[in-house]
C-alpha cells in the first residue's frame, strides 16, 4: 500500500471492473482500496448515470426549493425523521454538533412493487404536486446509482477477500436515500449563531455513499494528516465515500470518510448551493457485527453488534431528526 498523500481524489473508471479483463478488474479492486486508504474518496466515470439525467433532476430540485415555506412544508411530516420528503432548515445538525446545518432538504426512499413482500417495510415517499415531473426522474437517477453501488460494493467485497456477491442481497431493496439538499444564501452573515456551518464535520450514516457534482464549491475531505482537502466532482463523475456502516463492519479497516461542507467566501454568500448525495444503505436486517477477518489482537473490536436498522435509529435520533417519544 501506498502511504501518498493525496492534494485530489483519484479518479477511476468503472467500466474497468464491470466490463473490463481479468486483470483491469483486479487493478480497479486494488486502486480502490488505495484510495480509501488514503484521501477517503474516490472518483468514479463511466457509471450509469447521464450527466444529462443529473441535470434534469437539479432543475426540478431547484424548482421545489424555490416553492414557498408554506408549500414546502405540505411535504415534511416529522413522524418521517426526515426520511421521506421534505426538512425544513434548523432541523438537522451533525453528531456532537449542537448548531443546525444551514441547509433544507428532501429525501427520496426505495421503489418496492406493490406486491412485493418487502413494500410494507418502508414509508412511502412523498412527491409535491407543484412539480409532477419529479417522481419519473427521481426515480431513474435513484436506480442508476443504486445500480453503480452494487458494483461499487462488488468491488470492495473483493478487497475485502469476501465473495463479490456479499452485500448483493443486502443491498436489494436496501434503504438507501436519494437526498437533495439546498444550502440557502447567507443573507446576513454576521448574525450566524458560532459554530452553524452548510454541513459539519460528520462521517455518513450508510455503507458507501454516491455524490453527483454539486452546484458550488464547499465540500471538504479530512485527510489521515488532519488536512482539509476540497473536493470536485467533474461532470460525468460521481464521488464515492465510505460511511459508518461499512466502518463498523470492516472494524475500521475501512474508514469512514470525515467530510464538511464550509461556507462560501464572503461575495459568493448570496448563492445558493445544490447538491444530492445518494446514501447507499442495506435492509435493516442486515448484520454489522465485525467480520471476523478485520478482529485479531491487534485491533480488537471496536463496535458493539448491531443492525443496521438498530445503528440508523440511533444515529436519526442523534442528530435530531427521530425525537425520541
Ligand atoms: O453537500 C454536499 O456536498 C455533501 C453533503 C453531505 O455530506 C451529506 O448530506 O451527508
Ligand atoms: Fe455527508
Amino acid at each position: 500500500m501506498s502511504n501518498k498523500l493525496y492534494n485530489e481524489i483519484p479518479s477511476l473508471d468503472l467500466r474497468n471492473f464491470t466490463t473490463g479483463s481479468a486483470a483491469d478488474k483486479k487493478q480497479f479492486v486494488n486502486d480502490l482500496g488505495n484510495a480509501y486508504n488514503t484521501i477517503g474518496f474516490v472518483a468514479i466515470k463511466g457509471h450509469y448515470l447521464s450527466d444529462e439525467l443529473s441535470q434534469k433532476l437539479y432543475q426540478i430540485v431547484e424548482r421545489f426549493f424555490k416553492l414557498s415555506t408554506e408549500q414546502k412544508k405540505q411535504y415534511e411530516n416529522p413522524e418521517l425523521a426526515g426520511q421521506r420528503g421534505y426538512t425544513s432548515t434548523g432541523r438537522e445538525q451533525a453528531k456532537g454538533h449542537s448548531v443546525p446545518d444551514l441547509k433544507e432538504f428532501y429525501q427520496i426512499g426505495q421503489f418496492v412493487p406493490e406486491e412485493h413482500p418487502m413494500k410494507p417495510e418502508y414509508p412511502d415517499n412523498l412527491w409535491p404536486a407543484e412539480i409532477p415531473e419529479m417522481a419519473e426522474v427521481a426515480k431513474e437517477v435513484y436506480q442508476k446509482l443504486e445500480k453503480t453501488g452494487v458494483e461499487m460494493l462488488r468491488a470492495i467485497a473483493l478487497y475485502l477477500e469476501l465473495p463479490e456477491d456479499f452485500f448483493d442481497k443486502k443491498v436489494e431493496y436496501g434503504n438507501s436515500i436519494l437526498r437533495a439538499i439546498h444550502y440557502p444564501p447567507i443573507e446576513n452573515p454576521d448574525a450566524l449563531p458560532d459554530g452553524a456551518v452548510r454541513a459539519a464535520q460528520h462521517g455518513d450514516i450508510n455503507l458507501i455513499t454516491l455524490l453527483m457534482g454539486a452546484s458550488a464549491d464547499g465540500l471538504q475531505v479530512l485527510r489521515r494528516d488532519g488536512e482539509w482537502i476540497p473536493i470536485t466532482a467533474l461532470p460525468n463523475q460521481l464521488v464515492v465515500n465510505v460511511g459508518d456502516m461499512l466502518a463498523r463492519l470492516t472494524n475500521d479497516k475501512l474508514k469512514s470518510t470525515i467530510h464538511r461542507v464550509v461556507n462560501p467566501p464572503k461575495e459568493q454568500m448570496k448563492n445558493s448551493r445544490f447538491s444530492i448525495p445518494f446514501f447507499m444503505h442495506p435492509i435493516s436486517q442486515m448484520d454489522l457485527t465485525c467480520l471476523d477477518s478485520c478482529v485479531d489482537d491487534e485491533n480488537p473490536k471496536h463496535y458493539k453488534d448491531m443492525t443496521a436498522g438498530e445503528f440508523l435509529q440511533e444515529r436519526l435520533a442523534e442528530i435530531g431528526l427521530l425525537k425520541k417519544k
